[in-house]
C-alpha cells in the first residue's frame, strides 16, 4: 500500500484512528458535462477513513479496523459503482458516483455502523483519491454536542 499524505481534520476527541484501503471499481458519470467520464472506466480508489471518539469498546478498540474494511471494501471492490442502485442514482446528481458522491456514501455507511456502537465513535473525515491528480474530502457538518 502506497503511503499517502492526506488532510488532517480538527477535532477535540482523545482517540483518532485511520483506516486506509484500495478499492478497484468501475463507474461512469451519467451527465454530458462529464465528457469522457460518461463512458464506463475504472479506478483504483484510495480511501482513508478517519474515526474519532472519547471511549473505547469492550475490546479496547475505538472500532475494529477490520470491520471498517469489511464494511466498505467488501461492498465496493470489483463492482460497477453505478450498479449500487440503493446508494447511487442515474438521475439525481446528489447521488451520482462521483468522487464527492462516493465519499459521502462511504461516510453514511460508516457512520450508520458506528451509531450502533455503545462507545459512540464518529466518522469525522472520508478521503477519496480517484486518480493520481484528483481527490475529494468529505467532512460531516458538526452535530449538536459534537467535538
Ligand atoms: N469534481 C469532480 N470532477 C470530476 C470527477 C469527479 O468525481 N468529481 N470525475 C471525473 C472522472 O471520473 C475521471 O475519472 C477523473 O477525472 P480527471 O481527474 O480529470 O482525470 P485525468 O486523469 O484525465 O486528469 P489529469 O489532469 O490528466 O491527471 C472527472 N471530473
Ligand atoms: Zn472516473
Amino acid at each position: 500500500m502506497i503511503q499517502q499524505i492526506y488532510p488532517q481534520v480538527q477535532h477535540n476527541y482523545v482517540f483518532e484512528l485511520n483506516k486506509d484501503m484500495h478499492i478497484a471499481a468501475a463507474h461512469f458519470i451519467p451527465h454530458e458535462d462529464a465528457g469522457k467520464c460518461q463512458q464506463v472506466h475504472g479506478h483504483t480508489y484510495f480511501v482513508n477513513i478517519t474515526i474519532a471518539g472519547d471511549e473505547l469498546d469492550e475490546s479496547g478498540f475505538l472500532v475494529n479496523f477490520a470491520s471498517i474494511k469489511k464494511l466498505i471494501h467488501k461492498r465496493f471492490d470489483h463492482t460497477l459503482l453505478n450498479d449500487h442502485h440503493d446508494l447511487f442514482s442515474s438521475t439525481d446528481s446528489n447521488y451520482f458516483p462521483t468522487s464527492e458522491g462516493v465519499a459521502k456514501v462511504i461516510w453514511e455507511i460508516v457512520q450508520g455502523e458506528l451509531d450502533k456502537k455503545m462507545n459512540k465513535p464518529n466518522c469525522v473525515q472520508v478521503f477519496v483519491r480517484e486518480t493520481p491528480t484528483s481527490y475529494v474530502v468529505y467532512r460531516p457538518k458538526h452535530k449538536e454536542g459534537a467535538q
